[in-house]
């Protein structure tokens, strides 16, 4: 029997060492892995040195790198990552803004018990909204205790550079902490989420919580019902710009024609030429459409990349 080393995480992430009978899986399946096997992304993300959790982390690398390095400016120090399970996007910020690699020791407190992702599946396998919602801060250089003379520590501490600036990322599943990253699992579309989200942005020196960043990957899943989901696609699109209407800091505070940035992905629908023009062109100084050539041909997904929000 042929046996094969994969293990699948997530539709859009994939895969760890474990096994599988080839000569057992369905055609749908088989094609599946076929088209794993064949993907650049996927081989890069299984070769390259950042270990990204998912093959998406290489769509907001190609958007940024590509599209004025809108992660990378000085005054960039909020970033607030939507649908961020399991956390491609969420390490690419922590990169930019200096976080290190994914300590071996976790200094990760949680404010409110979370639940597994097993218990948010339902029997048919649908992701359901979690009961509560939970808090896990990332894990920094100063909750690590220190020990100068063991070498694994002083090597973990280089590993683990503090970087600069709030990144919080907010999923219905639970993540793996990433450091420099608070996470956040909730129902986005929920009240409680704004709440929590809010909490974690007004500090001392944000006492308004705004953001330099927001980034939205946000997917519903699949319910089998076209027209539901491409509803879903668009009522995600306005919540999000909703909430960019909120916290948005505005390109006219930073100084910089292009700050303020709002990453946006969405599927087709009827409305979204006019959601474009009507909402999106209207707040920001330049709204594009972007298919990132990571982002496989037959998706139906797009991005908004919208910079410069001109807060009326
Ligand atoms: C394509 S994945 C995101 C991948 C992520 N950008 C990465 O690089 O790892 C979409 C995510 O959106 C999340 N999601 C969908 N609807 C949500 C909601 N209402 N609130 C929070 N998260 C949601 C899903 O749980 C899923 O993890």
């Amino acid at each position: 029997m042929l046996f094969i080393a994969v293990e699948i995480q997530f539709d859009y992430m994939l895969f760890r060492p474990t096994s599988i009978a080839l000569g057992k899986s369905k055609p749908s399946s088989a094609a599946w892995l076929a088209r794993q096997f064949r993907d650049p992304y996927v081989k890069q993300r299984l070769s390259d040195p950042a270990d990204y959790r998912a093959r998406s982390a290489f769509k907001l690398l190609e958007i940024d790198n590509e599209w004025d390095n809108f992660l990378l400016k000085p005054d960039v120090n909020v970033v607030v990552d939507l649908g961020a399970a399991p956390g491609g996007w969420s390490q690419v910020v922590a990169g930019k803004l200096g976080w290190g690699n994914q300590p071996r020791k976790q200094a990760v407190t949680s404010f409110v018990d979370g639940e597994s992702s097993r218990e948010l599946r339902d029997e048919r396998g649908t992701w359901r909204t979690p009961r509560k919602t939970s808090i896990t801060r990332g894990p920094d250089s100063e909750s690590l205790v220190f020990d100068p003379l063991n070498i694994d520590d002083a090597l973990e501490a280089e590993q683990n550079q503090r970087g600069r600036g709030t990144i919080i990322a907010v999923d219905l599943l639970p993540m793996q902490p990433i450091p420099g990253v608070h996470c956040i699992q909730a129902n986005f579309l929920s009240p409680d989420a704004e709440t929590l989200i809010h909490g974690l942005l007004s500090t001392k020196g944000n006492p308004e919580g705004k953001v330099d960043v927001i980034l939205s990957d946000m997917a519903a899943n699949a319910s089998g019902n076209l027209t539901r989901d491409v509803e879903s696609s668009l009522e995600i699109c306005l919540a999000v710009f909703d909430f960019a209407r909120r916290h948005m800091r505005s390109a006219e505070s930073i100084g910089r024609k292009r700050g303020g940035v709002l990453l946006m992905k969405h599927f087709m629908h009827p409305l979204l030429q006019q959601f474009r023009k009507e909402t999106l062109e209207s707040h920001f100084n330049d709204v594009k459409f972007i298919k990132p050539r990571s982002s496989r041909t037959e998706s139906r997904e797009g991005y908004f990349l919208c910079q410069g929000w001109n807060a009326d």
